[in-house]
């Protein structure tokens, strides 16, 4: 506790706000829960530059420095006692910590379980013990959309996508969670007050530095794997950079005051860059600040979705032994394949959210430059991957008609 502490000792005067909008200073106590991982730091250190005194609650340290007036405590969110500390005397929780996003890790059931169900549950209690009367939810745009069409989506007329029908456990917890989170509005605190929560729904987050796409992508696309685009070519989805995820979370927590009346109070806030785009063409300067041409082969999207499914399938049996991750899950297949495009115009009227404008581009120069160069080896197994999923899709493509999960896929569209 005495970091902690520390750290709220520490709190630096106001400075100058980079995010439109949003105050040029903050005095707040905040915890922000996933602060160890991208998003969660840049939104700690963003809160801190403003003047708030801020904790990053995290299993895992940061990979970056933390600056004045920011410190990691070490915390798994499954474990009340250590929440309950680190929350001590903090004004706003920033509960931004999940597990299960991409790859590999959505497939390992039990700890998204956890961490989404019963860590976000934990927190909640904790805020409510602790007497912090606000937190901001990191949601997704994934608790609306499962694999159906939604163009310009917006938080009132779209309802969430059953569970059940969830191909997904990430998903389907990111769901669970942002439904407590709003039913935990208007709780009583115990030492008195009330607790106001609200959820923001972003969609794939880019920028400087992401560790969770763009070191994947750029993998897979050197591979060779991305030879092949699927999915028409009129699908669109949004994006946002960590600016304005940050400046979106950073405008929802003051939404959460008596200042602003409250407004956010119990609301779900979809939040993007203001653009919509096809991921093929997005991933553009990706490709061509690698080397590799853009993909030209168009191959069925339910052809891709078998392959999904029988790498999860694959994935499971193997697990005992060796973790192999998918080359892409069925979550992953929607989202490409599937148009879901939504409407920022609450965070615009409600939150003043006013997203400024970024270039994917130069969040791909900055990987390209900080990265270190693949080895033999790498280059080695990735012409073996190449070979794998060629022989893979070679196989799928003989057994098309007697698959029943392609039955099921064309019967969605
Ligand atoms: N990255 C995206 O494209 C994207 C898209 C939509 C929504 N989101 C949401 O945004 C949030 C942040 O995403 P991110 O890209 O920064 O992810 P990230 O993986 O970089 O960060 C998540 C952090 O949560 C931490 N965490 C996991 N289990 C924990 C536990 N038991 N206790 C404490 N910490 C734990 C991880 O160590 C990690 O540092 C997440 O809630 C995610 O669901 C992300």
């Amino acid at each position: 506790m005495n970091a902690v502490a520390t750290s709220y000792r520490r709190t630096s005067d106001g400075r100058q706000s980079k995010y439109a909008g949003t105050p040029s200073k903050i005095s707040m106590r905040a915890v922000v829960t996933g602060g160890g991982g991208y998003c969660g730091y840049k939104l700690g250190c963003a809160l801190a530059s403003t003047g708030a005194s801020v904790v990053l609650c995290d299993i895992n340290k940061p990979l970056w420095a933390t600056p004045n007036g920011v410190v990691w405590i070490q915390t798994d969110i499954r474990d009340y006692s250590a929440i309950l500390a680190v929350c001590e005397g903090a004004d706003c929780v920033f509960h931004v910590a999940s597990y299960g996003m991409s790859g590999t890790e959505q497939l390992h059931k039990k700890e998204i379980e956890t961490v989404n169900i019963n860590g976000t549950r934990l927190i909640l209690n904790a805020c409510k013990q602790q007497n912090i009367p606000r937190l901001v939810y990191t949601s997704s745009v994934n608790v609306v959309f499962g694999g159906l069409p939604i163009e310009d989506g917006d938080e009132e007329s779209l309802p969430y996508f059953p569970i059940d029908k969830l191909v997904d456990h990430y998903s389907r917890t990111k769901s669970i969670a942002e439904q407590m989170v709003l039913a935990a509005n208007g709780s009583a605190l115990e030492g008195g007050g009330i607790l106001h929560t609200c959820v923001l729904r972003p969609p794939g987050i880019y920028g400087p530095e992401e560790q969770r796409h763009l070191p994947r992508l750029a993998k897979i696309i050197e591979r060779r794997l991305l030879s092949f685009k699927f999915g028409d070519p009129s699908v669109k989805m949004n994006w946002i950079h960590v600016e304005n995820f940050v400046q979106a979370h950073i405008l929802a927590a003051e939404a959460l005051t008596p200042e602003k009346n409250y407004i956010a109070s119990g609301q779900v806030y979809f939040i993007h860059d203001g653009e919509k785009s096809n991921l093929f063409e997005w991933l553009t300067p990706l490709f061509e600040r690698l080397g590799c041409s853009k993909p030209w082969i168009r191959i069925p999207t339910c052809l891709v979705y078998a392959s999904a499914t029988f790498m999860e399938h694959l994935h499971a049996i193997l697990r005992p032994v060796v973790d192999l991750p998918p080359l892409l899950t069925r979550n992953e297949v929607q989202n490409i394949s599937v148009t879901h495009t939504f409407r920022i115009d609450k965070a615009r009227a409600q939150l003043g959210y006013r997203p400024q404008k970024f270039d994917f581009a130069d969040s791909v120069d900055h990987y390209i430059e900080s990265r270190p160069q693949p080895s033999n080896y790498q280059l080695f197994l990735n012409i073996l991957l190449t070979l794998f999923v060629a022989f893979i899709l070679v196989f799928l493509s003989s057994k098309l008609d007697n698959l029943s999960v392609l039955h099921y896929f064309k019967g969605r569209h």
